[in-house]
């Protein structure tokens, strides 16, 4: 059997915020080219968990490693320059620049380094690839919502990511963008790119991710196919116990 090397490895990963383990001893992997989907309940840890990958926090316990180098207690300039690009759940862009500052802004922070002509002209292909060809003189302030997440999303591919993180990037899409968010997702996927997505619309997780993992309570829960651990019996309880859903 041809085995596979993880991009990133999560092993017991655990976040405490004074009495509440927030995350608690997660271990997984994302492997290249894979759509990873992080799922569970409100509150179940998710968030943090990207955080704790991308540096926004520290883990309390457990290691984080890319391409096998520990990267659990770098700062998140350092894990973004050596290759984890993310997207927030409540959008984080500089207002008053315009979308390809925007986009070039991630191509300067990014993991592979792009300045002047070669920065824009990357910034032009990716602002065509979501959607946002013609915009790029925009101030963001001025856009839609699912316009201000095109932006988001070109920003972190700006600087060739080996692992993209999606914070409920589909949150708050109306149902024809959605169609739009989940096809856009698919290019991504279908280019090859390495992604955990964290979501709560299940039909995206279903059409878009390999494998998921499952949390509930900082927990892991489970892990696997998409259609087996969405019919586990413990998932659909964790589900059926909150009531946000
Ligand atoms: N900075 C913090 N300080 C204290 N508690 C926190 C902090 N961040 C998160 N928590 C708590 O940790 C737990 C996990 O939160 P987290 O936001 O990771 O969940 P989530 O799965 O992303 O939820 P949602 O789906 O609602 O976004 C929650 O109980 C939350 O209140």
């Amino acid at each position: 059997m041809r085995m596979v090397s993880p991009v990133l490895s999560l092993r017991g990963v655990t976040k405490r915020f004074g009495g509440l383990v927030a995350v608690n001893g997660m271990d997984f992997d994302v492997t290249e080219h894979e759509v990873l989907g992080l799922i569970g309940p409100n509150g179940s840890g998710k968030s943090t968990t990207l955080n704790l990958i991308s540096g926004a926090l520290m883990p309390s316990e457990g290691t984080i490693s890319l391409r096998g180098a520990p990267i659990t207690h770098l700062a998140a300039q350092d894990i973004a320059r050596k290759g984890v690009a993310r997207t927030f759940q409540l959008v984080r862009l500089l207002p008053s620049m315009t979308v390809l500052e925007n986009v070039k802004a991630g191509a300067v922070f990014g993991h592979r380094r792009r300045w002047g002509t070669e920065a824009n002209a990357q910034a032009q292909a990716l602002m065509e690839q979501v959607g946002l060809a013609g915009r790029g003189h925009l101030k963001v302030g001025q856009l839609t919502y699912i316009d201000t997440k095109r932006v988001e999303l070109a920003r972190a591919l700006a600087g060739d990511p080996k692992v993209l993180l999606l914070d409920e990037w589909l949150a708050g899409l109306n149902p024809t963008e959605l169609e739009e968010g989940i096809a856009l997702i698919r290019r991504l996927r279908d280019e090859g790119r390495t992604v955990i997505l964290v979501e709560h619309v299940m039909d995206a997780i279903r059409s878009l991710c390999d494998r998921c993992v499952v949390m509930a309570s900082g927990t892991k829960i489970a892990e696997g196919a998409v259609a087996d651990v969405l019919a586990d019996p413990e998932v659909i309880r964790a589900y059926l116990g909150d009531d946000d859903d």
